[in-house]
């Protein structure tokens, strides 16, 4: 069954529904985001959720970002260099690395692929814009941890499980306002992805 990702969480009331009803639990504490909140959050979500929380972050060094919670796995949404990628393989920690979908970073996905083990998160390369579908179909069926994201709804999720990622990751898509999650909206996604399961 494809997997579900919630991420943006920043209320304890929306992590507890996110871990009712998702896989994953992700937690954005870069300040680059409208969804920020301080890395303790997630210390404290995890005496509420009984789902793996994801430390989502888009700048700082690795080192820091590894020992700043307790969440189990470190998303880190930008590109990496290689000696960054050389770092990653240093650490017992599971990662998620974002890979931008476009042609253009098919070698940077076949890198991570082939040095790592670790999810790889293919999203649109700009914040707030569609992922790439074309592209995602052709490296979701190349390497089996793929999770995609960037631009998910309530209308338009049957495009995305129709390509069967390893996992769906929705921030925007299932809000009230930026950073305030709809319960309502979390479910009925929740409720798509198992129907989907059953038509297959
Ligand atoms: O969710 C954010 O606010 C965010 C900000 C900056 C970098 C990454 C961010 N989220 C990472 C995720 O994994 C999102 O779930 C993914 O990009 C999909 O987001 P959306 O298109 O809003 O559903």
């Amino acid at each position: 069954m494809i997997k579900i990702k919630f991420c943006g969480i920043s209320h304890i009331e929306d992590a507890i529904v996110a871990s009712n009803y998702a896989d994953l639990i992700g937690v954005v504490t870069d300040p680059i985001s409208p969804r920020f909140v301080k890395p303790e959050f997630i210390d404290i979500v995890k005496n509420f959720v009984n789902k793996p929380v994801v430390n989502v972050k888009v700048k700082g060094k690795i080192n820091d970002i590894v020992n700043e919670s307790k969440a189990e796995y470190v998303q880190i949404h930008r590109v990496l260099d290689m000696e960054e990628i050389e770092d990653i393989l240093s650490y017992n920690k599971k990662f998620i690395l974002y890979v931008p979908s476009s042609e253009k970073y098919y070698s940077y996905f076949k890198t991570i692929v082939n040095k790592t083990n670790h999810l790889i998160l293919i999203d649109s390369e700009k914040k707030g814009e569609k992922v790439n579908l074309e592209v995602s179909k052709i490296w979701i069926k190349e390497y089996d941890k793929v999770g995609i994201g960037g631009g998910i709804t309530l209308n338009n999720i049957e495009e995305f499980l129709s390509l069967n990622p390893y996992w769906i990751d929705i921030s925007s898509g299932i809000e009230k306002y930026k950073s305030k999650k709809d319960h309502d909206k979390m479910i009925r996604i929740a409720e798509k992805v198992k129907e989907w399961k059953s038509i297959l």
